[in-house]
């Protein structure tokens, strides 16, 4: 089990161009949360600001429709923002699923999407990267949540903007051409091709390339189905207005005909609003000072160990850097939706009471227990439990882990007797959705789902730490380590008593989920942090561990693949943005097909330019398609012209041709990692699998580089104090194959192998051979998987 401050890490519910999203639980309030992992050693300058202009946002916002945030915690390496979760999926799935919507329902959700946007323009922000991705349901898939402010910004009104964002397909005319935009009026050509899309399930505008897209959204035509209702054409032909002057601004929209239509779900968005929004407890109305509900300062300072000052400061201020502030909004929103009763919530609750706070202190009253909104009682009914670790609601945890239908990933385990919950990735949503990267959806078959490691709970890693203690004697007699199991309290000074890097690695748990072949070391950073055994006070550590790995070393990595591109023609299907150019990701080239299943795998991502021409990008877009779409190897050929053309790019945006950014595509070459316990310490692992039936088989494919691999090999073997030979130039099936030969007989073979070659090499473990030398392998297998979640074992 592993933890981010107070919440509890379950599975990977969708990932970014620059994140992975997972599903968490807050420990006390027991809410589920989404938690956006940004590892910021994998983005520039320019997309870490764009995040620090998305928190800032975010901070700001309080209304039904947009995602609330409740966090945000930092450490050296991450950002972690914590925002309410919506279970129901994206609008997007929505539509694959059922196809369009009737206008009834489209009103209901565009009358929803379109208060989100009033509230924000309002507030002089506009959005920028509106798409039906981007909409999210909630649990009841009812109502909606808009998530995704990466691309807002501030407008004031009389400014214009000039940067290149956005999805090509709901791109505004001003944008397709490159020309500085109203940001207000390029959200509402966004929303006409939202309500297109909700009641025709198809874009208004044909195109599979930008240039396509670009002639036909200037041709002033959009051609809307018959069925479509006189009022709703109407509507969209206003928002979809070449001229952005002559173009509806949103209060138009929401004044329009059909969103007033009798019998309109604009009824429906104001029960939302009575009924269902949380807004926020401490957002300031009037001049009054906030109050806080004394039932649940109560049970924090019972559960969470805060005095009343500190609970007080940090809600009062809005701390969204404090666990105290993110609790207390849990804990109100928790009790508002439990009771879902509007009067029982905080919000109003201290409106009506107004404040007798202290003007020296500034702090809010916080009244006698008597006329509490919330008693403790009700809290305590809510199943708050009284241990922050103690799962009592935990019938819901499977949802945290593993919604697959069978959770057959528990039932292996407990056939193995292994203990901990399953996160099984193999369903997680974003498989069938779209991966939000520049990953070529094609590159990923069943054969590359990977397995990365599950973090222990506390017991687990006490258990394990004796397991690797008594490992480690039995290897090195003469090493130093503790002679007793440490106990719960001391956790993390016992980490510091084992051999350096053990304390974070797991040997018993595994999770399945899809490697994306593009971005995947961002999304792995995140998850080789996830899958440690997090408290609080080890974050930290832990990060000084995964950051001590030698060879956590990017320009090595792209250099390799930089070598990799040379030598064969492509590789990851990765588009690496330079600082001001950032082109996108996973299709990038618009499409009109109408949303259906077949083409779920395809997902128009965000992307911005500030630089760029419109021609370059299409270019790139184009030989992008051509290349990751690419049947005939014939047409792998593209890969160098593309390399040149995206190198041209950069030289025409002043970046310098030997910075480190450069198109990689397709698939990294594997690195094959087997491990072997030969007697004689000289078979290939080939021959072991021939020479025995008997044997074990542990082999793993990572997506690291070779040399990556090897060091981090080598690491951990120096860490364990385990000696080794290492013999090179070794050469396995053609190819180059390092050789580490352990004096305890297990051998280690490590090779690499061009894409095309995919076959897996097994590599035996003798049964009749000691458990310490499997132990060990475990211990080395996790280790590679704890820094490339990506790897694949069999
Ligand atoms: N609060 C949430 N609840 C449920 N799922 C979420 C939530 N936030 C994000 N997701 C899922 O994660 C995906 C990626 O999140 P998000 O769009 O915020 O990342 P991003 O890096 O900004 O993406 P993009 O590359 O499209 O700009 C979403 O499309 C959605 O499926």
């Amino acid at each position: 089990m592993m933890f981010i401050g107070p919440y509890k890490i379950g599975k990977a519910i969708g990932r970014g161009n620059f994140a992975v999203v997972r599903l968490a639980k807050h420990g006390i309030a027991k809410i589920k949360v989404a938690i956006k992992i940004i590892d910021k050693t994998r983005i520039d300058e320019e997309n870490l600001q764009k995040i620090e202009r998305e928190i800032s946002i975010l901070k700001t916002l309080d209304h039904p429709n947009i995602v609330k945030l409740y966090e945000i915690i930092r450490s050296e390496r991450y950002i972690y923002i914590v925002t309410e979760y919506c279970g129901g999926g994206e609008l997007y799935e929505y539509l694959i699923e059922r196809g369009r919507v009737t206008e009834v329902e489209a009103r209901r959700f565009f009358s929803e999407i379109v208060s989100a946007i009033d509230y924000l323009h309002e507030n002089g922000i506009v959005h920028r990267d509106l798409k039906a991705e981007n909409i999210l349901l909630d649990k009841e898939k009812n109502h909606i949540k808009i998530i995704d402010f990466g691309f807002s910004n501030y407008q004031t009104s009389d400014s214009l903007l000039n940067t290149w964002c956005g999805s090509p397909p709901y791109a505004a005319p001003e944008l397709l051409l490159g020309n500085v935009y109203d940001g207000k009026k390029a959200d509402v050509w966004s929303l006409g091709v939202l309500l297109y899309i909700l009641v025709t399930a198809g874009f208004p505008f044909p195109g599979d390339s930008v240039d396509k897209l670009k002639r036909a959204v200037l041709s002033g035509q959009v051609k809307i189905p018959y069925w479509v209702s006189v009022e709703c054409s109407d509507l969209i032909k206003k928002m979809l207005v070449l001229n952005p002057k002559k173009r509806f601004s949103v209060k138009q929209v929401l004044s329009h005909r059909w969103m007033t239509a009798p019998h309109s779900a604009r009824s429906a968005s104001v029960i939302l609003t009575k009924e269902t929004f949380s807004p926020r407890t401490t957002s300031r109305l009037g001049n009054q000072s906030p109050r806080l509900d004394a039932a649940i300062m109560h049970y924090m300072q019972q559960h969470g160990k805060w005095t009343a000052d500190q609970i007080n400061e940090d809600v009062l201020k809005r701390d969204f850097e404090s666990d105290i502030y993110a609790t207390y909004e849990l804990l109100c929103d928790k009790v508002r939706v439990s009771t879902n009763d509007a009067n029982a919530n905080c919000h109003e609750e201290y409106t009506r009471r107004g404040s007798r706070g202290s003007i020296l202190s500034g702090k809010a009253n916080v009244e006698d227990p008597k006329p509490l909104t919330i008693s403790a009682h009700q809290l305590a009914q809510l199943g708050l439990s009284a241990s922050p670790d103690c799962d009592s609601d935990d019938s819901s945890n499977s949802e945290l882990y593993d919604d697959s239908p069978t959770g057959s990933m528990r039932n292996d385990r407990s056939a193995k007797g292994q203990i901990g919950l399953a996160i099984n990735d193999q369903t997680y949503r974003g498989e069938q959705r779209r991966h939000t990267l520049c990953a070529n959806e094609n590159l990923i078959t069943p054969e590359m789902l990977a397995q990365i490691p599950f973090t222990s709970n506390l017991h687990q890693a006490i258990m394990q730490q004796q397991t690797i203690s008594a490992l480690t004697r039995q290897l090195q007699p003469n090493a130093a380590g503790p002679s007793h199991a440490p106990m719960p309290g001391w956790y993390p000074t016992a980490i510091h008593g084992l051999p350096a890097g053990l304390s974070a690695v797991s040997t018993t748990d595994y999770t399945r989920m899809i490697p994306v072949p593009n971005n995947e070391r961002r999304a792995s950073a995140g998850e080789t942090l996830l899958n440690q055994t997090l408290t609080p006070s080890t974050i930290e550590q832990l990060q000084q561990l995964v950051q001590q790995q030698p060879n956590e070393n990017n320009d090595n990595v792209e250099e390799e693949g930089q070598g990799y591109l040379n030598k064969f023609g492509g590789k990851r299907n990765t588009v690496h943005g330079m600082s001001s150019t950032m082109i996108g990701p996973a299709n990038p080239v618009p499409r009109h097909a109408p949303y259906a299943k077949q083409n779920s795998g395809e997902r128009r991502s965000s992307w911005a330019s500030t630089t760029a021409t419109v021609q370059q990008k299409s270019n790139l877009e184009r030989l992008y398609k051509q290349a990751t779409q690419a049947q005939d190897p014939a047409e792998l050929l593209l890969l160098p012209q593309l390399q040149k053309e995206f190198q041209e790019l950069l030289l025409f945006n002043g970046v310098a041709s030997n910075s480190n950014q450069y198109v990689v595509f397709g698939q990294r070459p594997h690195t094959v990692i087997g491990f072997s316990t030969s007697v004689s310490g000289t078979s290939t692992p080939e021959q072991q699998v021939r020479n025995n039936g008997d044997e074990k088989v542990k082999s793993l494919v990572s997506t690291l580089s070779f040399t990556h691999v090897v060091d981090e090999l080598k690491n951990s073997l120096n860490q364990l104090q385990i000696p080794f030979e290492e013999s090179n130039e070794v050469v396995y099936m053609e190819h180059e194959m390092r050789r580490l030969s352990l004096p305890t007989g297990v051998e280690i073979g490590v090779a690499v192998l061009p894409p095309e070659q995919k076959s897996h090499i097994e590599f035996a473990i003798l049964s009749s051979d000691s458990p310490t030398s499997e132990l060990l392998c475990d211990e080395l297998i996790n280790r590679l998987r704890i820094i490339d979640p990506n790897s694949v074992t069999e």
